[in-house]
């Protein structure tokens, strides 16, 4: 397919999204079925241009005066990819398979597209109505927080300290990934993402099915790490869905102490038992929930440390899911806030006096986080949260001091100040 081609296949993807009120994956899907002519690559870059025109939705379709999907795509071309007008009128030609031809009102937007007098929700392209929470959170540093959340997001990988000695060990296995550092997690690689929007197929790579590595975004790893779990403890992961947060942990109990894995929804926690093998992992165990039984009733009032990485909104991985934004509803809110109390009051019962627990979120909402550690605080006894200082310290992590957004009972990780996606982390004692 030619550019101009595929730039008409990611206007009527975005059309079907739109119309049928579809997430992408589904629509990009069909598309690639009813076409099948295309290949790998066009299908790549199909759905790069779709993703990209929904991180840029609001303000593409600000400076083009209309919120089509043709319009969307001709204000992402400017102010995601930067293209020219003149890039553009070579595109949109009306030849064959190519959108039809720039109009002189379209040429006369293009040519002066600019973000000055938008609207946040406009310039920083996220939903209106959470406006007031995050100005209030965010202040002068809104629409710049919020433009971040807009940029495409590298590929974080964690190497595995029960498999490899050293974090170099693996960048060196692997030259051809062109992976670099990450510049917090000591344990962090990243790959920046091709033109097109793809990584490489880091699952395919025999140091990742050696379990070596694992596929996890930077920010995710100092969530981890700022548990600061010890070989020693008794430790539950109370939310581990697929497991991202227990492998770290594991590794950083070096198979010693005891780990426990659970989540409210088995399908979920099926996938982290290949994971486990494939990390050379021998402290945990899998708690699978049974019918109504409580999967870890056995272990209340006994935890050092009870990590609670909460359901929530996902505002804070917008980088790598543009999509959800746009179907963030009110009423989604309202559900994951009162998932959010019901899984901090069943952590609050599993610690013993002197433990903790690590309440994490992937939001940058305060509804989700400050708001619900001060609710959970308010109705619980023995529980106060501690100072963000002393919990960098006791992870080796003051480094992030400067980085990190303190906020009334944690801190707050952003791509602009971090340069990870948007983790929330509080760590609440119990005397
Ligand atoms: C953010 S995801 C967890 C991601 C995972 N920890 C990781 O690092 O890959 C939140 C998880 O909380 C689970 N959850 C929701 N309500 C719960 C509850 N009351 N008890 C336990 N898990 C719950 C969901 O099923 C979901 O898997």
């Amino acid at each position: 397919m030619t550019p101009a081609a595929r730039l008409s296949a990611a206007i009527e993807v975005l059309g079907d999204i739109e119309t049928r009120r579809r997430p992408a994956t589904d629509a990009l899907k069909d598309w690639g079925l009813s076409h099948r002519f295309a290949g790998s690559k066009d299908r790549a870059a199909i759905a790069s241009l779709v993703y990209d025109s929904l991180r840029r939705k609001a303000s593409a379709a600000w400076v083009m005066g209309e919120n089509t999907p043709r319009a969307v795509v001709l204000g992402m071309l400017v102010l995601q990819r930067g293209l020219s007008f003149a890039d553009i009128a070579r595109l949109f030609s009306g030849e064959r398979f190519a959108p039809e031809p720039v109009t002189g009102e379209e040429r006369a937007r293009i040519e002066a597209a600019d973000l000055k007098n938008a609207p946040a929700p406009v310039a920083g392209d996220f939903p209106d109505w959470i406006e007031p929470s995050l100005r209030a959170f965010f202040g002068d540093d809104l629409v710049p927080e919020l433009q971040a959340l807009t940029a495409r997001a590298p590929l974080d990988l964690r190497v595995n300290a029960l498999k490899v000695d050293s974090r170099s060990e693996a960048h060196d296995a692997l030259p051809h990934l062109g992976a670099v550092q990450t510049p917090l997690s000591p344990w962090g690689l990243r790959i920046q993402p091709g033109e097109d929007g793809r990584g490489p197929a880091v699952q395919s790579e025999p140091e990742f099915i050696k379990g070596w590595i694992e596929i996890q975004d930077e920010g995710s790893q100092l969530a981890a790490i700022l548990s600061g779990v010890q070989p020693d403890e008794q430790v539950v992961d109370l939310c581990a869905g697929g497991g991202g947060k227990t492998l770290a942990l594991a590794a950083m109990m070096n198979n010693h102490g005891q780990l426990y894995a659970t989540d409210s929804d088995a399908r979920r926690l099926a996938p982290i038992h290949e994971r486990v093998t494939r990390a050379g992992i021998r402290n945990l165990q899998i708690r699978t929930p049974r019918a109504r039984a409580d999967a870890v009733g056995d272990l209340d009032g006994k935890m050092d440390c009870v990590v609670v990485d909460a359901p929530c909104t996902g505002i804070g991985t917008w980088r790598r899911n543009p999509d959800a934004k746009w179907r963030l509803r009110p009423g989604s809110l309202d559900v994951r806030r009162n998932e959010q109390a019901a899984v901090l009051d069943r952590a609050g019962a599993l610690v013993k006096p002197g433990g903790r627990i690590i309440y994490i979120t992937c939001s940058i909402l305060p509804e989700e986080n400050d708001d619900a550690v001060a609710a959970f605080l308010e109705r619980t006894d023995g529980f106060a949260a501690v100072p963000v200082a002393e919990v960098l310290e006791r992870a080796e992590m003051e480094k992030l001091a400067p980085l990190v957004r303190n906020t009334r009972h944690g801190l707050q990780m952003t791509p602009l100040k971090t340069g990870t996606d948007g983790f929330y982390v509080a760590v609440l004692r119990k005397s």
